[in-house]
């Protein structure tokens, strides 16, 4: 197959792949969310609380947990910010996840990613109480995923899923491939992606030919971080293409971009549907911390399944 020449002989050559928009998928989801949070303080006379914890100044991971402390202030739930120094010791994080685990304000904790250097994300996010682990990154949630089993789901692929339920409806014998298998998103995507009926491959560093196997996908979930990995003739025309890479790039100008791990001129040239970078997959990522935290204080306070 010939790559196009460029993204402009391209898309002369091929209709535009209908934008999944993500940002105005979970505007509407969040204004739901208040909407119950509303009706489960009118029932229990309780406020959700979400305590997020920053270790570090990482300007980007600076950004998100404000953008998740306003977002939480927004659907009338409460927000805990706790911001520590880089110089934080595990036996101090660990203390701290103690404190939350047993704070009846708090229903959610989440932990953000990645930790300064010398911190164990994994024993940390194992030490947060499952009911209040809204990453669901911890062993109980992820182990319940694996087995098909309900519990808290991580917000990245559970907002994905949203995306792809909204878009093409059922999903059963669709044959979806995931290149990336982080804990954060490949590896619970994939499960999310097989408990739907989905026929699932995972392509990941060591995969030899990850192209050949994209090229059979129906859906294509792209978790990399690397940016612009997937080219057009990576697509099957029509496929659903679902890109999490977030980077920022530094341009001539001086200004900078977010570009995702999809080359999107070429893509939308080929997919026939496709999430833009920004404003498809991570303004879910927030809205499903938020579903996630109202879904642990139901099950805290009102003992829902
Ligand atoms: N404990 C966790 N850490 C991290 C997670 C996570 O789910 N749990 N995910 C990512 C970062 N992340 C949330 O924490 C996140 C990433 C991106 C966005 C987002 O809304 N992106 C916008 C662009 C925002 C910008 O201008 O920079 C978009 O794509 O449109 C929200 C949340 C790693 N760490």
């Amino acid at each position: 197959m010939t790559e196009p020449a460029s993204a402009e002989t391209a898309s002369v050559r091929n209709p535009s792949a209908r934008l999944i928009d993500g940002k105005a998928f979970a505007a509407n989801l969040t204004q739901d969310i208040a909407r119950e949070v509303r009706a489960f303080h009118d029932r229990h006379q309780v406020t959700p609380g979400l305590a997020v914890v920053l270790v570090g100044n990482d300007p980007a991971s600076e950004v998100y947990v404000r953008n998740k402390a306003l977002q939480t202030h927004r659907t009338g739930m409460r927000s805990f910010m706790h911001m520590l120094p880089e110089t934080t010791s595990q036996a101090e994080l660990l203390a701290l996840v103690g404190r939350l685990n047993h704070d009846p304000e708090i229903h959610g904790i989440l932990v953000q990613l990645p930790l300064p250097a010398g911190l164990d994300p994994i024993a940390i996010t194992n030490a947060i109480r499952p009911d209040k682990d809204v990453d669901g990154l911890g062993e109980v949630n992820a182990g319940r995923l694996a087995l098909g089993q309900p519990g808290l789901v991580p917000c990245t692929p559970l907002g994905c899923l949203m995306l792809l339920k909204a878009e093409l409806g059922e999903l059963r014998g669709l044959h979806a491939v995931v290149i990336g298998a982080s804990n954060l998103v490949g590896r619970p995507m994939a499960r999310l992606l097989l408990a739907e009926g989905c026929t699932v491959t995972v392509a990941h560093i060591d995969t030899r030919d990850p192209a050949a196997l994209a090229r059979q996908a129906d859906i294509l979930v792209v978790a990399t971080g690397c940016n612009g990995l997937v080219r057009a003739d990576w697509i099957k025309p029509g496929a659903t293409v679902i890109d999490v890479g977030i980077t920022r790039i530094s341009l001539p100008n001086g200004k900078t971009r977010l570009v995702g791990d999809v080359a999107f001129d070429e893509a939308v040239t080929r997919a026939g549907r496709i999430t833009p970078v920004p404003g498809g997959v991570g303004p879910m990522t927030i809205a499903c911390l938020l579903n996630n935290t109202l879904a642990a204080a139901r099950r805290i306070v009102g003992g829902a399944a």
